[in-house]
């Protein structure tokens, strides 16, 4: 048996992706649609105060493509915290007009494979910022599921963590080429969701996402052993951006 890696842990993820209903929502009385809109708004601004004490941290977005309409993304220090806003949400009446054709639930993860042995992470600021992160306020978002293959010889989970920390720091030095470009977000999902990680990346440009993940294709961790789930991406929306959304579709 190979040995396992050791990862930290910290805050919990929630991706939650909606797509609206939009003939629902037209079909309602504007004012009733003003009175959703308005909930929803107050219950979207009690979510992003958590940032100001650093309880966690939210950020919502309009997702291109067929697959959603919205992402709304939460961390929080517990996954009750977690469920509390699910539950938040569906209960508004807004959900009422929303389906959930995706979501993703993990905690964010930074594995020892790069942290020189005998060092206390926990001690270090930045690796607590890391551990617990305030979502990067950049334009655009991407998102998508990813495992480690487990098949025949090329099996993440059979190689020896010499080997695996090798083509990890190859991977971190493809990473770190793009600093300042793009920020990631990996969540662990193993127990949680059907996929092993969550990438979340974060970019003033959308082509930046598109190099870094082709760049990362030809890098052996990636072309070898990485399978990959539905990308999604997104623009970053703020409260303004949100209610312009829903109400200039309103022919
Ligand atoms: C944007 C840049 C960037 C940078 C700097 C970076 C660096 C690093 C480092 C240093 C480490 C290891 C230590 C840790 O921090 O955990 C990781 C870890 C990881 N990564 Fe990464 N990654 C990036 C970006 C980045 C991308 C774009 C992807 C998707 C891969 C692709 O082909 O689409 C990815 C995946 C992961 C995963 C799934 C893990 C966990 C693997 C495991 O087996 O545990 N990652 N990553």
């Amino acid at each position: 048996m190979s040995q396992a890696v050791s990862t930290y842990e910290g805050w919990f993820v929630y991706h939650d992706f909606r797509k609206i209903d939009w003939n629902k929502w037209k079909s309602i009385h504007p004012s009733k649609r003003e009175q959703m809109m308005q909930e929803l708004l107050d219950t979207i601004r009690e979510w992003s105060s958590v940032e100001n004490n650093r309880k966690g941290s939210f950020g919502q977005y309009a997702v291109l493509g067929h697959k959603a309409d919205l992402l709304f993304v939460h961390l929080r220090p517990t996954i009750d915290e977690l469920n509390e806003v699910k539950l938040q949400f569906d209960k508004l009446d807004f959900a009422d007009v929303t389906s959930t054709p995706y979501s993703f639930t993990s905690v964010v993860e930074l594995s020892s494979y790069t942290i020189p042995p005998g060092t206390d992470p926990f001690s270090d600021p930045a690796f607590r910022e890391r551990l617990e992160p305030i979502l990067p306020k950049t334009q655009y978002v991407c998102f998508y599921p990813m495992n480690k293959r487990r098949l025949g010889d090329d099996n993440w989970y059979m190689l020896s963590v010499e080997e695996r920390r090798k083509m990890m720091k190859s991977h971190g030095m493809i990473g770190r080429s793009y600093a300042g470009r793009v920020r990631q977000i990996i969540t662990g999902a193993i127990g949680f969701d059907d996929w092993e990680w969550g990438v979340s990346l974060f970019s003033d440009d959308p082509l930046t996402f598109k190099k870094l993940v082709t760049e990362m294709r030809f890098d052996e961790v990636s072309a070898r052993f990485g399978e990959f789930g539905p990308f999604y991406v997104g623009c970053r929306l703020t409260s303004d951006g949100l209610n312009a959304l829903l109400s200039d579709n309103i022919k």
